[in-house]
């Protein structure tokens, strides 16, 4: 590639890669995109469904509580292979491909090393690498810290790696391939009413993806809105239909949305200040967490998952309360409404009224 030529930047979510066979047809439409457009190109992969977690079931069954080190150093190589795959069928396509892990990403971080807070982006080793002529390849979610050991931005943190690397080369937008097309008004897997949003406003992208809505990482659609870099979201299938551009339009269009995330939690908190600093102390280790006020209180809620609250909050010292449920959504302009469910049924069910009610046109008749 030649200096200041366009770059575009492709993200291919782990449900890509359901099966090996995925990486041949990925690998030549990365290949087909290279020869029609002549741009350089960055792909960000995620691991194969389920890899992450088998590696993290892996590690519990040989130590009761591991380190984060151990951690660290285990949970990215799920998306390392998944990088190394993707680029063995690139070069099996004649597309020269580059796989940069780690502190070579150019991505720093500060924080927990495991859930760890992007804090710098330097274009140097993507543009290096984009000027060799190579095919880039990303792993999503390594980085490293300022004494360039490995870190991890946590679960589900590929897209914020492919909005870094867009800013890092100044690519005109980022393209997010997924299991669905785009963005909608709910999880279509959960509110089958679901509508497609063929355009969204920063804010409602950013309250959606903090509250839970998996579609895209919350950190991404933050570093997107403060580069104003576009995010293209498309479907991970040929013809990889484009369903959705985050970006695009001025937040007085957005329509309402409801959010349920069946792993996000809700936990008591004697008062409305004391849950923003529970959530602030949680939000200091990476976390996901948010204060809410419901019907039943304040609560604490924490977003999506997989976080061993346990051992968090006994190194920082943080009383969470007892369990209030799980958290259902709903988002009208600046409006956020939290209500709590017992359990997933209940959950689905609210999911639906809400959207019903947010959404009324498009409830069943
Ligand atoms: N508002 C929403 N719009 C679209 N999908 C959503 C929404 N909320 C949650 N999802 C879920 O997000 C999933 C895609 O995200 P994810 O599983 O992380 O995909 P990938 O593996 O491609 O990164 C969809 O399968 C869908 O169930
Ligand atoms: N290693 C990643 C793989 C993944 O699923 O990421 P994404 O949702 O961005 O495809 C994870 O489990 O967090």
């Amino acid at each position: 590639m030649n200096p200041g030529s366009a770059v575009s930047v492709l993200k291919f979510g782990g449900s890509t890669f359901a099966t090996p066979s995925r990486y041949r047809e990925v690998a030549a439409m990365i290949r087909r995109r290279a020869a029609e457009s002549g741009e350089g190109q960055v792909v960000v992969v995620s691991a194969m469904p389920g890899d992450t977690e088998r590696l993290r079931q892996r590690v519990h069954a040989a130590c009761a509580v591991p380190g984060q080190n151990a951690l660290v150093s285990l949970l990215p190589m799920a998306d390392t292979m998944s990088a190394l795959l993707l680029a063995a069928a690139l070069d099996a396509e004649g597309r020269v491909a580059e796989v940069l892990t780690g502190q070579a990403t150019g991505f720093t971080t500060r924080g927990s090393p495991l859930w760890a807070t992007l804090s710098g982006i330097d274009p140097a080793p993507l543009r290096d690498a984009l000027r060799r002529g190579s095919c880039v390849v990303l792993p999503g979610g390594q980085a490293g810290d300022e004494s360039g050991r490995p870190t991890w931005l946590g679960k589900n943190s590929s897209d914020l790696s492919a909005v870094a690397a867009a800013v890092a080369t100044g690519a005109a937008h980022c393209e997010i391939f997924s299991d669905v097309d785009g963005v909608y008004s709910c999880d279509p897997r959960v509110v089958e009413e679901s509508r497609l949003l063929g355009e969204v406003a920063y804010p409602l992208a950013q309250r959606l993806t903090r509250y839970g809505a998996k579609v895209l990482h919350p950190e991404a659609v933050r570093l997107a809105a403060r580069h104003g870099l576009r995010i293209v979201c498309a479907a991970n299938t040929p013809p990889y239909r484009r369903g959705s551009v985050i970006g695009g339009i001025d937040s007085a269009e957005e329509p309402g949305a409801v959010v349920l995330n069946r792993l996000s939690r809700a936990f008591t908190s004697p008062s409305v200040s004391s849950a923003e600093e529970t959530a602030a102390q949680l939000a200091a280790e990476g976390i996901n967490a948010l204060a809410a006020h419901t019907r039943k209180g304040p609560v604490v809620l924490v977003i999506g998952g997989y976080v061993d609250l346990g051992e968090v909050c006994e190194r920082r010292g943080v009383a969470l309360g007892g369990p209030a449920g799980i958290p259902v959504v709903g988002i009208e302009g600046e409006r956020v409404e939290v209500h709590l469910a017992d359990d997933e049924a209940a959950g689905v069910a609210l999911a639906r009224s809400l959207h019903g009610r947010l959404l009324p046109s498009l409830a069943p008749s």
